[in-house]
């Protein structure tokens, strides 16, 4: 059975989803998208050829009788009452990071999801995909770094725009590592605590960038992470693990060596798109198929949840410059 997708926000991601449905991946279709900026919405269905009905309001096309699974690609803040209307529809819903911008939210969601006493919400946390990532984390489960004492990280963007303010760059943009440091360590946080540096020239002045977080596991792993989203010169993402018997670092992105006028260089990717390409393209497909299984199996709203306890106090620490605790709930057995 094919399964039919609503797409709900048709801006950068919410389009580049659909182009990898209707080019890329099987066993999917777009149907329906809505945006609250209906021209984009229909710009959208032009630029891709899709044969599908613009909705004026998300909650319409999550009702729409044709519509089996909904994607949620609107602002982050917009995530939580999507997810809800999903879930309360009994549709399969793949929503992009964060899956609520605070824990709070994403515990609204989890009670709704128990409550309807099955699965239905997947989080777009793509890193888990990746290639390089995965290559990581199989050198750590297989123990040849030992116990891993530290990870530094560095989280960098070209630019951001106007609307994006300083907790973003906890639920937005750290979000992707509070996320992949608990994947690939198996552990959760015990504290957070967030440091700034003189502001950059070129961040707007709702933003203070750039900052550097600093995380403890409940094991004693110590994690620095560089968060720096104006940085100008492109998109990118570094991750080093420090075990007591070797060190790993993520590959960079595969890229021509340039030898030419008495340099040698490599290109730096400018956006997520290339970056994660391969793994938004497995995430997506595997979303897919469990859904046409009647069985989800990527990243939880238990895992969007983790992450967003996190946040919270990185947001806390933000404001406090003080160490911040992170008290995780037992995970339910619903999500085990
Ligand atoms: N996984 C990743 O690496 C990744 C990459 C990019 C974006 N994202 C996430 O995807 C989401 C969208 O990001 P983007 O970069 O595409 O932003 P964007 O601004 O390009 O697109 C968002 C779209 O949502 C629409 N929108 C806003 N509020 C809405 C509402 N209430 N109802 C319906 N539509 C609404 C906007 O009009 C816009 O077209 C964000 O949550 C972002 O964090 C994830
Ligand atoms: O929505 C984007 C996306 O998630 C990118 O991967 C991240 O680097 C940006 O900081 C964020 O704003």
């Amino acid at each position: 059975m094919t399964i039919r997708i609503g797409v709900i926000g048709t801006g950068m991601i919410g389009e580049e989803h659909s182009r990898r449905i209707t080019k890329t991946l099987t066993d999917a279709e777009i149907v329906a998208v809505s945006d609250v900026n209906l021209d984009q919405a229909h710009a959208m269905i032009d630029r891709l050829g899709l044969d599908a009905t613009v909705y004026e309001t998300g909650q319409a096309l999550i009702e729409a009788d044709n519509v089996d699974a909904v994607l949620v690609t609107s602002w982050g803040q917009t995530h939580e009452e999507y997810v809800l209307a999903a879930i309360k529809a009994g549709r399969y819903v793949f929503c992009e990071k964060p899956l609520a911008t605070t824990a709070e939210g994403c515990q609204r969601i989890m009670d709704a999801e128990m409550a309807a006493g099955r699965r239905l919400v997947q989080v777009g946390f793509m890193r888990r995909y990746d290639h390089g990532y995965n290559l990581l984390k199989d050198t750590m489960d297989a123990g040849n770094l030992g116990q891993a004492l530290m990870i530094h990280a560095a989280h960098r963007n070209p630019t951001v725009p106007e609307r994006y303010v300083t907790p973003m760059a906890i639920h937005d943009t750290l979000i992707h590592e509070l996320d992949t440091f608990r994947w690939l360590l198996d552990d959760e946080y015990a504290s957070a605590q967030v440091a700034f540096s003189q502001k950059t020239r070129h961040a707007h002045s709702e933003v203070r960038d750039p900052q550097l977080v600093l995380l403890e596991t409940t094991r004693g792993t110590r994690i620095d992470v560089e968060v720096f989203v104006n940085c100008q010169y492109g998109y990118d993402i570094q991750c080093t693990v420090v075990g007591e018997e070797g060190i790993a670092h993520l590959p960079e992105p595969q890229s021509l060596t340039l030898r030419q006028a008495g340099k040698r260089s490599n290109e730096i990717l400018q956006d997520w798109k290339k970056r994660f390409d391969d793994a938004f393209n497995t995430e997506l497909q595997g979303f897919i198929h469990d859904a046409q299984a009647g069985a989800l199996k990527g990243p939880s709203s238990w895992d969007g949840f983790a992450a967003a306890v996190a946040g919270d106090a990185c947001v806390k620490a933000q404001e406090s410059g003080q160490v911040e605790p992170v008290s995780m709930p037992d995970r339910p057995d619903f999500y085990r």
